[in-house]
């Protein structure tokens, strides 16, 4: 295929361009200037392999985008691209038990398909089910590596898959292959998890060095966005392992926080383990409060993973804007909140998107029937077929509630526990799916045993009944006691599903409070939020939702309507995350 004179015409431009371009930056930048690079596109095709055709490894790549128009209207955009690196416990769909593997499953892929190169580490887990065939396209790509930890060599090997324009390169050892869930089983939590995430840790920092994915490694100078606890020893290892040696001194370290509630904390005793050197205790270092403190002769003297990513980490991200803003209040910090605040002015809040093409009520293959914002006629025969599948009355008229999410206090279970003797007075039909804390699973099973026609409790980890439920209610209930985003009310809301959820965090920004008066009596808002978390206020804001679902239809569709119509794709985060790693690159590393 030939070249067009205008993309020879407009090659040139762009050459003379990035020849003036680093001359400039040359005088006002050196440092900057080591890390970039000016690739010129003239067309932008697929991508071979998993190196992005025309493309530089190197941490930053300035793409000079030829963008076409109208005719005689090109015009050339500067569009940078990153070596991406995600570390994270679960990636869906190879492994997920909540919110934390929809994100890291689907942001590498939007982030992907905006031109950055994109890997995502995380762990082999096998535990003899039938979900180890997730891992099955995965190769072994014959490098195994040495980690200096826990008193000793530890081996590693990687495996990996390229799908969807990422690299997802799953960390194999031994201590990922047992029954039970990612951190657990019947037992509780695995003792070993900080042994378990130190070694993904370590391996996710050799990973861009030495696994040439597709011919290339990514190289160090590439950005690290860290999930929560379980990656957050990863900013702390740049710091203190690799920066000394000269080694990521060009890499940038982003933490993104899903749930502070979860801070790998373990005894102090066990820093020795985690690889670092001697002197860097005090990153990790941490003093519980007094009241947390066990007996008279508790010095509170932990580890806390968590806090080391809050205090050598480049940039600081949460899952909403108001999440970013609960975690710097002493009510929303669990304990870290000084810390966080003393970070403020590196602290951004991104809301999640959802993966639009699982989350499709025209293309879903767990729903009875397909239904879309501009005919929801297909719905109505969902409501039918989940009441069906639950054994409860088929009835059009009566509103299906349901609630999806782990039997966790975070959750808000205790509130529904405390108001289902009240509403099971009501008119009404009831879906729990849940797993999680053993007191509320039997109580699901217990309250089944007693409201058989209009309560179910589905005591289960289950994707695609998951998806019947957001399908076939009419009400998702989501009375969570803090929420750092939440994705089954976006889920919802683009099934026509109506959220009723407590007013925080992503909740609050995301669910709008119904108005009837608002636009000309036309209504506006997408479902209810309320405040403060109690029994009285959740039942209130229920039974407003029920009254308009049974006596107020126009208004109830257009909630549907303006839910379903809401943009919840990833582009727009994608966006907002590049703006981060932008401001991530201008300053110098946190830690040098
Ligand atoms: N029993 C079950 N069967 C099937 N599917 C089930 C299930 N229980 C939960 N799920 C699924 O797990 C996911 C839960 O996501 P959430 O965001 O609501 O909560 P989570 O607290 O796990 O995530 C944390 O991280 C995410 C991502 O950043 C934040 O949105 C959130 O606020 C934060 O607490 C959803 O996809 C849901 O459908």
């Amino acid at each position: 295929m030939g070249l067009a004179l205008t993309d020879v015409v407009v090659g040139c431009y762009s050459i003379i361009l990035s020849i003036l371009m680093l001359s400039c930056m040359k005088a006002t930048n050196a440092s900057t200037i080591a890390n970039v690079w000016f690739v010129l596109i003239l067309s932008t095709g697929p991508h071979e392999g998993t190196v992005p055709s025309g493309y530089v490894t190197a941490g930053r790549i300035e793409k000079m985008e030829v963008v076409k128009g109208e005719p005689g209207d090109e015009k050339t955009k500067k569009k940078v691209c990153y070596n991406i690196v995600f570390v994270t416990a679960e990636a869906a769909p190879y492994s997920k038990t909540g919110g934390l593997g929809d994100v890291c499953g689907s942001l590498p892929i939007a982030l992907a398909a905006r031109g950055h190169r994109v890997m995502v580490v995380f762990p082999r887990y096998l535990n003899g089910t039938p979900a180890g065939k997730n891992f099955a396209a995965a190769v072994d790509v014959d490098c195994h590596i040495k980690i200096p930890c826990f008193g000793g060599m530890q081996e590693v090997a990687f495996f990996h898959e390229y799908r969807a324009g990422v690299d997802w390169v799953f960390v194999d050892h031994p201590c990922y292959h047992r029954p039970g869930n990612l951190y657990g089983d019947s037992y509780g939590a695995f003792r070993d998890n900080q042994f378990r995430f130190t070694l993904l840790c370590h391996a996710a920092c050799e990973a861009p060095l030495v696994l040439p994915l597709g011919g290339f490694t990514y190289g160090e100078k590439c950005i690290f966005l860290v999930n929560d606890w379980h990656a957050s020893l990863v900013p702390v290892l740049l710091a203190a392992k690799y920066r000394p040696y000269g080694v990521y001194k060009d890499a940038r370290s982003i933490l993104v926080i899903h749930n502070l509630s979860h801070q790998g904390v373990e005894p102090a005793v066990t820093y020795k383990n985690l690889g670092l050197p001697s002197d860097w205790y005090g990153a990790v270092g941490w003093v519980y409060p007094t009241w947390a403190r066990t007996h008279a002769l508790d010095t509170g003297e932990a580890v806390n993973l968590l806090k080391g990513a809050v205090v050598t980490a480049d940039r600081i991200v949460t899952v909403s804007k108001g999440y970013s803003w609960e975690i710097t209040t002493s009510e929303g910090g669990y304990g870290l909140h000084e810390l966080l605040y003393s970070r403020k002015s590196v602290l951004d809040g991104i809301t999640n998107g959802i993966d639009v093409t699982e989350w499709d009520p025209s293309s879903d293959v767990h729903i009875a029937c397909s239904y879309s914002k501009d005919d929801v006629t297909g719905k109505v025969n969902c409501k039918i077929a989940l009441q069906k599948e639950l054994g409860f009355p088929i009835r059009l008229d009566c509103p299906l509630v349901g609630f999806i999410g782990r039997l966790d206090y975070q959750k808000g279970v205790d509130l529904i526990l405390l108001a289902v003797p009240e509403l099971m007075q009501d008119d009404i039909q009831f879906v729990m799916l849940g797993a999680g804390d053993p007191k509320f699973e039997d109580w699901m099973r217990v309250t089944e045993s007693s409201y058989g026609d209009k309560f179910r409790g589905w005591v289960e980890f289950n994707v695609p009944i998951s998806h019947r439920i957001t399908a076939g209610c009419d009400i998702l209930l989501m009375p969570s006691r803090f929420e750092p985003c939440g994705l089954n009310q976006l889920y919802a809301m683009r099934y026509g599903t109506v959220p009723v959820v407590h007013c925080t965090g992503g909740l609050r920004d995301t669910v709008k409070n119904f108005d009837p008066y608002a636009q000309d009596g036309k209504g506006d808002g997408t479902g209810w939020a309320f405040s403060p978390l109690s029994k009285e206020s959740m039942l209130e804001a229920l039974r407003l939702a029920i009254r308009t679902f049974r006596e107020h239809k126009s208004s109830w569709e257009g909630l549907m309507k303006r839910g379903m119509e809401r943009d919840c794709s990833w582009d727009n985060a994608a966006e907002q995350y590049e703006q981060v790693f932008e401001w991530a690159f201008i300053d110098q590393p946190y830690i040098s």
